[in-house]
């Protein structure tokens, strides 16, 4: 049952939404700030944005026309200052819920937007629609502009749209993931029920080298790759298999990585673990031997022969390993002075909680969910080690996401 109240929003959520209470009870008002006096429409602990009565100065008018709609953002409507502080403040309380209290750094902005979408295609009277999700709904948006997606892929979507029509039968729905590569946009189409017949096949191959894509794959084949679809890390440039991690923003990746080679100094062995294509490996092996870990066997292959291309690096092994299984043990540990992690949202406790048994000096964590960062740092802190640092970095732009980069040392 629904009802409309006028409520006060008391505070931020972690979602980015504003919290009232209405009977002693948390309700989630997406799209308020503190201090506002609004009308929801309240369903159980959650509620619909009906009016804002009374705007907080901090109030601004969101960047993007299909924000409160499309489910990709939550954050549009925050003064730059009120979201800086809620992201940071995200980080300290995951922490403190810990019962750790390190000084956090301020939010370090990226110039940068996303290089990889991963959407919907569905068909329409004119077309065909590419869009995201509304939030908790699988009604779909149709995205005609995107301020944190980069600009090249926001362009290739009516092209995009018309390659996909083949495919899509009338009431049809595809997922596509585009990824903007060094050499042009890699494009994987999925979730379609029309067969590739051949004919099929000849017409989306010869569209997709007329739009240049660098390669298109429709379910698990390829239909054609014009050019390696690539990206550099370091000195290396590593053909990306299909589906492999990317981290969101390139600028980003290349800051957390700089900090991680900073912290890393001149260590003469390193282990990089979720090393994924060796974003932290290749700029570390500039000066370190590195031995990079990692679960996804396309990812370490990549890695490995990009090691194998490049020249002028301190030698470098690549091992596919679950580490949540079987984390490095504290012996395996020990041929390393450093330490660097950056696991799925899960974390790596079992990791650290080896790392505690060994005599590896400098630990790196980079985390893109701070609660499973703030348990693992609990581990290593328990363990003998000191938190240096903690700084939180906004890959993540207009979300309730973010990324941080820890170091540890003993
Ligand atoms: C956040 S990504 C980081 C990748 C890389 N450091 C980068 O910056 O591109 C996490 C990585 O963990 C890997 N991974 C996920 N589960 C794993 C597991 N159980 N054991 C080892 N690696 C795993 C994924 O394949 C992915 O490459």
């Amino acid at each position: 049952m629904t009802n409309a109240r006028e409520l006060l929003i008391r505070r931020i959520g972690a979602q980015g939404d504003g919290v009232a209470d209405l009977d002693g009870e948390p309700v989630f008002v997406p799209f308020t700030l503190p201090g506002e006096r609004i009308e929801a429409e309240v369903d159980g602990e959650r509620a619909r944005l009906e009016r804002v009565l009374v705007p907080s100065p901090e109030r601004i008018a969101p960047v993007c026309k299909h924000f409160g709609k499309c489910g990709g953002c939550s954050v549009q409507h925050m003064a730059s200052d009120t979201y800086a502080e809620w992201k940071r403040n995200l980080v300290v309380d995951a922490f403190r819920s810990r019962g750790l209290e390190p000084v956090v750094d301020e939010l370090q902005r990226t110039a940068g937007k996303r290089r990889r979408a991963v959407m919907r295609a569905v068909r329409t009277p004119s077309g065909v629609a590419l869009g995201f999700y509304e939030a908790s709904s699988h009604d779909l948006v149709e995205i005609e502009e995107c301020p944190v997606l980069e600009p090249k892929i926001v362009a290739a979507f009516p092209d995009i749209g018309n390659l996909i029509s083949p495919l899509l039968s009338k009431r049809g729905e595809a997922r596509v993931a585009i990824t903007l590569t060094k050499s042009g946009l890699d494009v994987e189409i999925t979730g379609t029920e029309r067969q590739l017949t051949p004919a099929v096949r000849s017409v989306l191959a010869s569209k997709a080298s007329d739009m240049k894509l660098s390669r298109l794959i429709v379910g698990t084949e390829l239909v054609v790759e014009t050019l390696h679809p690539f990206m550099t890390f370091g000195t290396a440039d590593v053909i990306l298999p299909p589906g492999v991690f990317v981290q969101a923003v390139e600028e980003a990746e290349t800051e957390i990585a700089r900090r991680v080679v900073a912290a890393i100094g001149k260590a003469k062995a390193v282990a990089d673990l979720f090393s994924g294509m060796g974003a932290f490996t290749f700029p570390l092996a500039a000066r370190s031997r590195v031995s990079a870990f990692d679960g996804d066997k396309a990812a370490v292959a990549a890695l490995a022969s990009a090691a194998k291309k490049t020249s002028g690096l301190k030698p470098i092994t690549a091992t596919v390993r679950d580490l949540f299984r079987e984390p490095l043990s504290p012996l395996e540990l020990n041929e390393h002075d450093a330490v660097v992690f950056d696991p799925p949202r899960a974390g790596a406790e079992a990791q650290s909680q080896r790392l505690t048994k060994s005599k590896v000096k400098t630990v790196v964590a980079v985390s893109c969910n701070p609660a499973t960062l703030a348990r693992d740092a609990r581990h290593l802190v328990d363990g003998g080690y000191k938190i240096e640092s903690v700084t939180p970095i906004d890959q993540f732009l207009y979300s309730a996401h973010v990324e941080v980069v820890a170091i540890f040392r003993r």
